[in-house]
């Protein structure tokens, strides 16, 4: 049997050989802009699973291992085959094969099997641009108001100090900003407001769902 190389996806020192049909829903873009709304409501509205990628920072209140990160220690984190990985605000962020596959599992009981979602930052979007290429379709999120995004964070019950560092940074300033690589074929969604993000995003899936189209 011959496999496209395109199709194959190094995590670690696994190879992973992605079905041709199989897609993966990249919802990129600045820390705060609606990314993990935007696919909690695909999971929500159209059973579409989310990729729960780990993280060595601390859980905020609410947030519950194994559904919003697999929260990780240093010494943990190596239990993981890593696909991509960054540093962001001084702590590690990755999507490993283990999370992958829990994802396709689910994708495959649900009423739109062969698509997943995946929230990470641009660096991480252009990784799985150029591994897995037109099977990684890029969500960019995006506000017109950066004060009302640092209010949203504040009011998400993230400490106002570490909103006014995290926004101020270079990483924050990076991801505001769709990078050359993502530019040609992404869907871009102004988050502005909550209504219309999701009558956006209805049209953008329903299209998908039936032209294969996204
Ligand atoms: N259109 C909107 N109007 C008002 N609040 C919103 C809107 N979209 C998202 N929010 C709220 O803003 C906060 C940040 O949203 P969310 O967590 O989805 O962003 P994110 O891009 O995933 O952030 P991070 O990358 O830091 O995890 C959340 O509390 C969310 O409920
Ligand atoms: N490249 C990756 N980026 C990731 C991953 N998981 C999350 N993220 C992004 O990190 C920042 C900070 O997240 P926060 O939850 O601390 O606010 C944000 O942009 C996330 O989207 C990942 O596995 N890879």
């Amino acid at each position: 049997m011959s496999v496209h190389i395109e199709n194959l996806l190094l995590a670690g020192n696994i190879l992973i050989n992605m079905a041709n049909e199989n897609r993966v829903i990249v919802i990129t873009g600045a820390s705060g802009a609606g990314k993990t709304s935007v696919a909690r409501y695909l999971w929500v509205k159209y059973g579409v699973p989310r990729v729960i990628t780990h993280t060595t920072r601390e859980p905020r209140e609410g947030e519950i291992d194994g559904v919003d990160y697999y929260f990780e220690t240093a010494q943990t984190w190596n239990d993981n085959h890593f696909i991509e990985e960054i540093s962001y605000s001084g702590h590690r962020y990755g999507s490993s094969y283990e999370g992958l596959e829990r994802a396709w599992r689910k994708s495959r009981q649900s009423n739109h099997p062969g698509i997943i979602s995946l929230v990470v930052d641009t660096i991480g979007a252009i990784t799985y641009r150029q591994t897995i290429k037109e099977q990684a379709v890029i969500w960019f999120v995006t506000v017109s108001d950066v004060t009302g995004l640092q209010k949203r964070l504040i009011a998400r019950g993230d400490d106002p100090k570490h909103v006014l560092e995290r926004t101020s940074s270079s990483d924050f300033e990076r991801d505001m900003h769709i990078p050359d690589e993502l530019a040609q074929d992404a869907t871009m969604i102004v988050n502005d407001d909550w209504q219309l993000t999701q009558k956006t995003v209805d049209q953008v899936i329903n299209r998908f769902m039936t032209d294969q189209v996204i």
